[in-house]
């Protein structure tokens, strides 16, 4: 890919001293520094770049961006250096500015989404809705990218420097839509400041990533910087006023003058879902678009999928599309891997399905997805992941013990922490819950409970292929456990 900018005052940066090189590059790890390139010394959660500084130097970086804590710790080594230092109160959101000048192009109809839970699912609804209406598309986020073209990522929201590469690379391969999840660790550390948003979305905002905000407020904050800092003034969001900080959401956008198109049950909805009737394998649903009626069938399981499908259909109308055409597409639409997914179905007719349910708010939205399709119990296998928020491991637990009836606790990615601290802390909501750590045992188990009538959802895990314990990734697959689970109890292959 050729690099459209090469000077710092082509970025838009400033250095002291009226420095502007040529770069050959740019980073935010010194790890990564070659020579001629800049180096932004950023401030992070665990430590602050400017420590990296001197090894930056040593590799030939010819600038530094950083912020005022920055050039304090390294004023020694930027003393006497022909090295352009550029100081910026916030040297993420200028690194991320950076990166969309220096790698030039977008897709031309960029949407983010963000929100607690349905972010992967409403991006990759809006790109199957832009496919089918033939429009080359892509989703980025949890499960990758998808669409037009597939690549792996290792974040939900990519950083700056990845994300405009990739970005880049997607328009010059003739992708002119994508959609892209806006997580709240992106959000706040400026992954998507750069971004040119036409159209941008809200599903719900409810507990998660306390360890990393602190509070819900920050956490409020930080989702709602989408809608008061990155779409522009003549960007429209798109906001499902049912879900939980919804109007709050709608509130603050309409505050800043921009358009706002709202979803929900509502009848002052732009897009309303009218009505819902669930049955064996989906759900026939009634939307109108601005009082005017679409009857449909989703091939979803969940009041929550219309919900999504609902917030992707608004989004995709924003950006462009006409709303008839937009909403003769849901018929279309196929499940996210590993969300709500039906995995396995014993002889006896149980179904064991696959979620990613890892939030209270989402074990809760889940286990009553599935009430309507279920004659007899639910059983629900779910833990919580290690290393993240840990005051909502007690709420999962409680949400499982009010809208389940078996209960497994088991592992889920433990990470650094005591698988079995993390259990407990789960169980202390829900004390008759069984307890195996083992995942695949807990699954075994839970599979070999199931009567006719039944159900199973496998929760938090999804689409993931790995477990992660320590620092280690193990091969695991839910939805695979489940298989193998079924075929050893029912003696199928
Ligand atoms: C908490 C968090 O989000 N951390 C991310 C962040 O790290 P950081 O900037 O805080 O890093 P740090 O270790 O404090 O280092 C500070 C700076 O020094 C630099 N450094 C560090 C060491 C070195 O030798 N040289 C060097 O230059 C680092 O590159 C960094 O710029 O920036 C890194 C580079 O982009 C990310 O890899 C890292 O993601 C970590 C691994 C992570 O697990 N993030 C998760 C929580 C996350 O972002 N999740 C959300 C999804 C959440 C959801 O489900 O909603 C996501 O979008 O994926
Ligand atoms: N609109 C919704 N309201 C409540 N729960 C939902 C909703 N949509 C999905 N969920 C639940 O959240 C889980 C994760 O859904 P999805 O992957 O779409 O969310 P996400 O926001 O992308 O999650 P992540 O933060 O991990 O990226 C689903 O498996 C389901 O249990
Ligand atoms: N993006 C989410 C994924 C959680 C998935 C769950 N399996 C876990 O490991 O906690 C997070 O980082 O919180
Ligand atoms: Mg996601």
């Amino acid at each position: 890919m050729t690099a459209r900018a090469t000077r710092l005052s082509d970025l838009g940066l400033t250095a002291r001293a009226g420095r502007d090189p040529a770069l050959s590059g740019l980073t935010a790890d010194s790890r990564a520094v070659r020579a001629g390139m800049l180096f932004a010394a950023l401030p992070g959660t665990a430590t602050h770049g400017a420590h990296f500084i001197g090894t930056a130097l040593e590799q030939g970086a010819t600038a530094i961006l950083t912020d005022a804590e920055g050039l304090r710790m390294a004023a020694d080594l930027l003393a006497d250096t022909d090295t352009a230092i550029v100081v910026a109160e916030d040297p993420r959101a200028a690194l991320a500015c950076a990166a969309a000048l220096w790698f030039g192009s977008q897709p031309e109809t960029m949407v983010a989404v963000t929100g607690t839970n349905g972010k992967t699912s409403v991006a990759t609804f809006t790109r199957q809705i832009w496919s089918a209406l033939g429009h080359a598309a892509i989703n980025i986020g949890t499960t990758g990218i998808e669409g037009a073209w597939s690549a792996p990522s290792s974040h939900t929201t990519p950083d700056a420097i990845t994300l405009q590469k990739l970005l880049a690379a997607a328009a010059e391969g003739g992708i002119t839509h994508a959609a892209m999840e806006a997580s709240s660790h992106g959000l706040d550390q400026r992954r998507l400041d750069g971004v040119r948003l036409k159209v941008a979305g809200f599903t719900n905002l409810t507990q998660d990533h306390l360890d990393y905000h602190g509070t819900m407020a920050a956490y409020l904050a930080a989702k709602a910087r989408l809608f008061t800092r990155l779409l522009p003034e003549d960007g429209i969001a798109v906001v499902n006023l049912d879900g939980a900080k919804g109007s709050d959401m709608a509130e603050l956008a309409l505050a800043r003058g921009l358009r706002v198109l709202t979803v929900g049950k509502g009848q002052g909805a732009d897009l309303q879902i009218a009505a819902t009737r669930p049955d064996a394998t989906g759900q026939e649903v009634r939307y109108l678009w601005q009082g005017r009626a679409f009857q449909t069938r989703l091939a979803l399981i969940g009041a929550f999928q219309a919900e999504n499908v609902a917030v992707a259909a608004g989004l995709a109308i924003a950006a462009g599309d006409a709303p008839e055409a937009v909403l003769a597409t849901l018929p279309r639409l196929t499940g996210v891997r590993g969300r709500m997914q039906l995995a396995a179905t014993r002889r006896n007719g149980a179904a064991v399905y696959v979620d990613y349910a890892h939030t209270p708010d989402a074990v809760e939205t889940a286990l009553r997805a599935l009430r309507p399709h279920v004659m007899g119990r639910i059983i629900i296998v779910f833990g919580a992941g290690g290393d993240r928020d840990r005051s909502k491991r007690p709420l999962m637990g409680e949400a499982a013990r009010k809208h389940a009836d078996v209960l497994y606790v088991t592992d889920d990615n433990p990470r650094t922490e005591d698988p079995a601290a993390i259990r407990a802390a789960v169980m202390a909501a829900c004390p008759e819950a069984n307890e195996v750590g083992d995942r695949a045992e807990a699954i075994l188990r839970a599979v070999d409970a199931l009567l006719p009538g039944d159900a199973l959802l496998i929760a938090g895990k999804g689409h993931e292929s790995g477990q992660i314990i320590g620092t280690d990734v193990y091969p695991f697959d839910d939805v695979e456990q489940a298989s193998v689970a079924v075929a050893a109890l029912d003696g199928v292959i």
